[in-house]
């Protein structure tokens, strides 16, 4: 079954916004494992816009389910943070530093080399790893060369296709997916995935292992309340 994982990096927005610890991200990490989250995901960035490496130090010592960081490994601070964690999992996401979200997965063709180093790093130190790539048959076969376990597929073009063309929106998921099994790497997903996409995704990628959902959650959060939120997404993985 998929696991979701939740993405708190907007709790932390909004902590953010007024200075001081309202919402309590530690608080509301415990919470949304409480209320049936397998995995936490933070993603933190340079200018800690909202995650704070901190934040990430206190996290590690109440994650009990999955914890998974996100981030740009060409960052040395970055590196250094998740190998002084050790979460279950970490993400690499080829994120220039002005860039408002994630927006493009690896070149790994181009970033084939540095990608074996940089993820044999992290592996020897006892973590998953999975690189965030667009749905790309070539770079899937390319992710392939580089020792990661996994591959997150980047599902931003998805979501923005799938109210006019579900069907063509998934085909290229569907055969990046097809290549990657057969490669043997496991399967996440992330980015725009929400209540209204998400079930149809999954019931579409059988070997589907994990979905990090953060911004639409959230934001779902506001009216249903995060407990039922996070149990209406359970329920389109189940
Ligand atoms: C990699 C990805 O698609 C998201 O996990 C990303 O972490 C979102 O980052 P923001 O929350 O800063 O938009
Ligand atoms: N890896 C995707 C993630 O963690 C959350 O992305 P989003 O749901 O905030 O777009």
């Amino acid at each position: 079954m998929t696991r979701l994982s939740v993405n708190i990096n907007k709790i932390a927005t909004l902590r953010n916004s007024r200075g001081g610890n309202n919402p309590d991200l530690i608080q509301v990490a415990k919470d949304c494992e409480r209320f049936g989250a397998q995995g936490i995901t933070v993603h933190p960035r340079p200018d800690e816009r909202h995650i704070r490496y901190n934040d990430v130090y206190e996290l590690k010592k109440i994650v009990t389910t999955e914890f998974n960081i996100e981030g740009n490994c060409q960052e040395q601070k970055f590196v250094d943070l998740v190998l002084a964690v050790k979460p279950e999992q970490v993400t690499l996401v080829p994120d220039a530093l002005g860039q408002i979200t994630s927006n493009h997965g690896w070149d790994t063709m181009a970033n084939q080399q540095y990608l074996k180093e940089i993820i044999a790093v992290f592996k020897n130190a006892g973590i998953r790893v999975s690189i965030f790539v667009d749905p790309v048959v070539e770079m899937v076969k390319g992710a392939a060369t580089t020792g990661t376990d996994r591959i997150e597929l980047y599902t931003e073009a998805y979501a923005h296709g799938y109210a006019a063309n579900k069907e063509a929106a998934i085909a290229p998921y569907k055969e990046a997916a097809r290549v990657a099994h057969e490669a043997g790497l496991g399967i996440n997903a992330g980015h725009d995935l929400d209540l209204e996409n998400l079930k149809y995704f999954a019931q579409n990628i059988p070997a589907l292992d994990e979905v990090s959902i953060g911004h639409a959650l959230i934001s779902d959060a506001l009216y249903y309340g995060l407990e039922n939120t996070i149990q209406m997404y359970l329920r389109q993985l189940s």
